[in-house]
């Protein structure tokens, strides 16, 4: 029997942004504490957006001593507290955004960096429109404990078998039936908008496509619970799942790639101009995105694991390119009625902060349009097999947070406080990765030195 939400004692809220890596952080609360956050928001030190993974301060970043690591005022983004079905407790949730106790914006809150692009675009009287696909990797739920990825056992259809690697196979998503099931109806009560589900080509690697949103924040957030929301359901079933760009060396990444256009004041699509190459607009937006992507690699491609994503061949691109109907280029224009002409962007991966791929995506776009930018030809065919491209990727963590951090373009569009507190927690991770001794070291030196 349905309980009467506000009455029900044991019921609990979720509060939280996410941090610079996406991780969510926030506070749970009994539901009656709704009132008081409306009001008067929750505070969370500014330091915890700018955590490093582990969650430990970066100290150099200018947020944790330096302002007696002070609060910020976490606000909710929705009137209404969003259900979370896989919870064995009574639970709801609700995604939060980050003010300065002087009610301006926090601008390092990944959230804030979306909004400010927003904006830039709603001046100019545009509305971007954006849908995203998320890729991930089922797997046992083992892997969690030893730490190693395995793919998920098939009980459902044909008996017990390991999930196999076969793109778009049907028979594969009928053995994760009744995950599906739950994940869509989640969906449903969440409020997002859950379209195709593809088997993709990795064992146990799926891929969900949501609707497209003419709202990037809501889009944003939308990714966002998406991704717990897969997580949770996963343990609930007794599998763990991951969004980490390459859990498999010789295996298809997981992508998070993301669809966009812009509407004017009255509804149109300016990246369709009734011919068959699309507008000058679109024309500027990819000349602007293939410009700005060297720098933004770092918002697309985050962590040490997700330069692994970007291997020839793999349906992830190695260079800024851009084609017509084309996997192997980083911006796919795709066939498509002309009102739905629109740039795919296939540069990120399923473990960048959502939030920021959208930044740098409407960034990079901004940047072509106001700058009136040309690209070059359109690649047809193999675009891996292309030499001396224009716009080499960073293809090291190193270099991505280093042509980041010198990025003036990307200090305008996204404020310099962003781009500081950003740089410094990935320095610090890096710092931290490179300390330890893998274990390929010790295989391949200990007995031989
Ligand atoms: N769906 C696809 O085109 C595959 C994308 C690929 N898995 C990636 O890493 O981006």
């Amino acid at each position: 029997m349905a309980t009467n939400k506000k009455h029900d004692k044991n019921r609990e809220l979720d509060l939280f942004i996410t941090d610079l890596n996406g991780n969510l952080r926030g506070k749970r609360m009994p539901a009656s504490g709704l009132e008081k956050v409306r009001k008067e928001g929750l505070k969370l030190p500014r330091s915890v957006v700018g955590f490093d993974f582990w969650g430990a301060d970066v100290l150099d970043n200018g947020l944790v001593f330096e302002t007696g690591d002070s609060d910020g005022i976490c606000m909710p983004v929705s009137e209404e507290p969003i259900p979370v079905p896989w919870s064995e407790a009574p639970r709801d949730q609700m995604l939060a955004m980050m003010f300065n106790p002087d009610g301006t914006p926090f601008e390092a809150d990944p959230r804030q960096v979306l909004k400010r692009m927003v904006d830039r675009f709603a001046e100019k009287g545009l509305t971007p429109v954006m849908a995203t696909e998320l890729e991930f990797y089922l797997m046992d739920a083992e892997s969690e404990r030893t730490q190693r990825p395995t793919p998920p056992a098939l009980t459902e259809g044909k008996g017990r078998r390991l999930a196999n690697t076969e793109g778009y196979s049907v028979e594969e998503m009928d053995g994760f039936e009744a995950f599906f099931a739950d994940v869509r109806e989640a969906c449903q009560v969440q409020g997002i908008g859950a379209d195709t589900i593809i088997a993709e080509m990795g064992p146990g690697q799926f891929e969900v496509n949501l609707n497209h949103v003419a709202d990037p924040l809501n889009a944003g957030d939308q990714a966002i619970l998406f991704k717990r929301l897969v997580r949770g359901v996963s343990r609930r079933h007794g599998y763990a799942a991951t969004f980490m760009a390459k859990p498999y060396v010789e295996e298809s990444g997981n992508g998070f790639h993301v669809h966009f256009s812009l509407l004017d004041c009255d509804g149109n699509n300016v990246f369709d101009d009734g011919t068959e190459q699309g507008s000058d607009l679109l024309r500027h937006a990819i000349a602007g995105l293939m410009q700005s992507m060297p720098e933004s690699m770092l918002m697309f491609a985050p962590h040490l694991n997700s330069y692994r994503r970007f291997m020839p061949g793999a349906h992830a691109p190695t260079h800024a390119s851009w084609g017509y109907e084309n996997r192997t280029v980083a911006l796919r224009v795709p066939e498509s009625p002309h009102q739905a002409r629109r740039i795919e962007h296939r540069v990120a991966g399923a473990d960048a902060n959502p939030y920021l791929v959208l930044a740098a995506v409407l960034a990079g776009a901004l940047h072509g349009m106001e700058n009136e930018l040309e690209p070059d030809a359109p690649v047809e065919g193999d675009a891996y097999a292309e030499e001396n491209p224009r716009y080499p990727l960073p293809c090291e963590w190193q270099d991505a947070i280093k042509r980041f951090d010198q990025s003036e373009r990307l200090r305008g569009y996204l404020s310099d406080e962003f781009v500081r507190v950003y740089a410094q927690a990935k320095r610090q991770e890096r710092s931290r990765l490179s300390e330890r001794i893998s274990d390929i070291e010790y295989e391949a030196y200990l007995g031989l030195l």
